[in-house]
């Protein structure tokens, strides 16, 4: 049974929306503790009507727990888990440590949900800019084989948690005030600039963020021959990453299809009336949790390739609402037993 719950990082820009997510779908269980480091540790949450102290995260906090979500940086996920999971807990975790290992599914709800029974105690949830990709991809997979695709993201100061929602308002209000900022999470001003390095240099002139794009869509379609060339940008926006997708597939598939395929698709709105100025925007798909496509139209300079702009907010579907999905399946699945 899974109804004793511990949601890890729980201060975090992430964990704040798992505990408000749990919330609003009215997730099942019986006891839930919020964990966090020694900084936060005894500061007070709310959930549910109900008080709760920010226990500090240790060893020990897993005995009696069933699902934990983990929301931390990569070196606490590392730690972490593996406690965890010795307890007998099934972690459901956000961060990049865990996603490539053997024996991880990696786990995207609308893409590969029947990975997830293969976890032996451990389940990754994707990167925010991989998620909402392989979200669009998987109709047009399905309909006609992708063998390529090109990306270019814009992505939100959000991204980088909590200061780097920081870095946009309060460099912005420097730099119009006219005095100096010392940013938390960028090596460059944000605010009234684009940054088009994401994560740190990896392969072949490509960053970490671009490579987990590569590796990341390989794994959840369980196929290393779909080709992934990535940019990563860091964009003036505060939330919701923006994303060019073009895709090459075997068969042609036309812009009409296209759409018929994305509407019909789970977790996915089709905004789309170029002519009336309406395709998805960061300011309007915040706090949602569907990946919106727009702008579906042929690309011109490849035979059977298609191109389209897709918008998803990176802490609900990138990041929370895939968590939350993935302890849903894994409620469901049990019941289902
Ligand atoms: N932001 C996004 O769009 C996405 C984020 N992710 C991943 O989710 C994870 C969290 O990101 P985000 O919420 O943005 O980050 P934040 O920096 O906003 O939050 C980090 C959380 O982890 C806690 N934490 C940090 N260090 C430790 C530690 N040593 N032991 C216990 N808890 C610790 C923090 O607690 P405290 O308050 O005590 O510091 C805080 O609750 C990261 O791995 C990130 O890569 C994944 C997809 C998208
Ligand atoms: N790096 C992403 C968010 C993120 O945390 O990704 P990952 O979980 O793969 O480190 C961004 O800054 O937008």
């Amino acid at each position: 049974m899974y109804e004793n719950l511990a949601i890890v990082g729980a201060t975090g820009a992430v964990g704040r929306l798992i505990r408000q997510l749990l919330e609003e779908r009215k997730f099942p269980y019986k006891t839930i503790k919020f964990l966090a480091s020694k900084r936060s540790a005894g500061t007070e949450i709310t959930f549910n009507g109900t008080t709760h102290t920010v226990e500090e995260l240790t060893p020990e906090s897993f005995e009696g727990v069933d699902i934990a979500i983990g929301s931390t940086p990569d070196e606490a996920a590392a730690e972490f888990a593996p406690w965890a999971v010795k307890a007998g807990c099934v972690v459901i975790d956000e961060s990049g440590y865990w996603r490539m290992k053997e024996d991880v599914p990696l786990v995207v709800p609308e893409v590969n949900p029947e990975a997830v029974h293969n976890h032996k105690g451990i389940i990754s949830s994707p990167n925010c800019s991989t998620t909402q990709m392989v979200v669009a991809m998987k109709p047009l997979h399905e309909a006609g084989k992708i063998k390529r695709v090109v990306v270019s993201t814009y992505q939100a100061t959000s991204g980088a948690g909590v200061v780097g929602e920081e870095d946009l308002i309060n460099g912005a209000k420097a730099v119009l005030n006219g005095d100096t900022y010392q940013n938390k999470a960028f090596a460059h001003q944000i605010a009234f600039n684009l940054i088009p390095q994401i994560g740190s240099e990896k392969y072949e002139g490509y960053t970490s963020e671009e490579m987990k794009m590569v590796y990341e869509t390989q794994k959840i379609f369980g196929d290393d021959s779909i080709k992934v060339c990535p940019t990563c940008v860091r964009v003036p926006v505060t939330n919701c990453h923006s994303e060019t997708i073009m895709v090459e597939t075997e068969r042609p598939i036309s812009p009409a299809e296209a759409r018929e395929l994305f509407e019909k698709a789970e977790g996915i709105t089709v905004v789309d009336n170029l002519g009336a100025g309406e395709y998805p925007m960061p300011k309007d798909c915040s706090n949602k949790n569907d990946v919106f496509i727009g702008r579906i139209r042929k690309d011109l300079s490849c035979e059977n390739g298609l191109t389209f702009w897709c918008v998803s907010d990176n802490l609900r579907k990138g990041a929370a609402t895939n968590a939350v999905q993935i302890a849903e399946l894994l409620v469901r699945t049990q019941a289902a037993v």
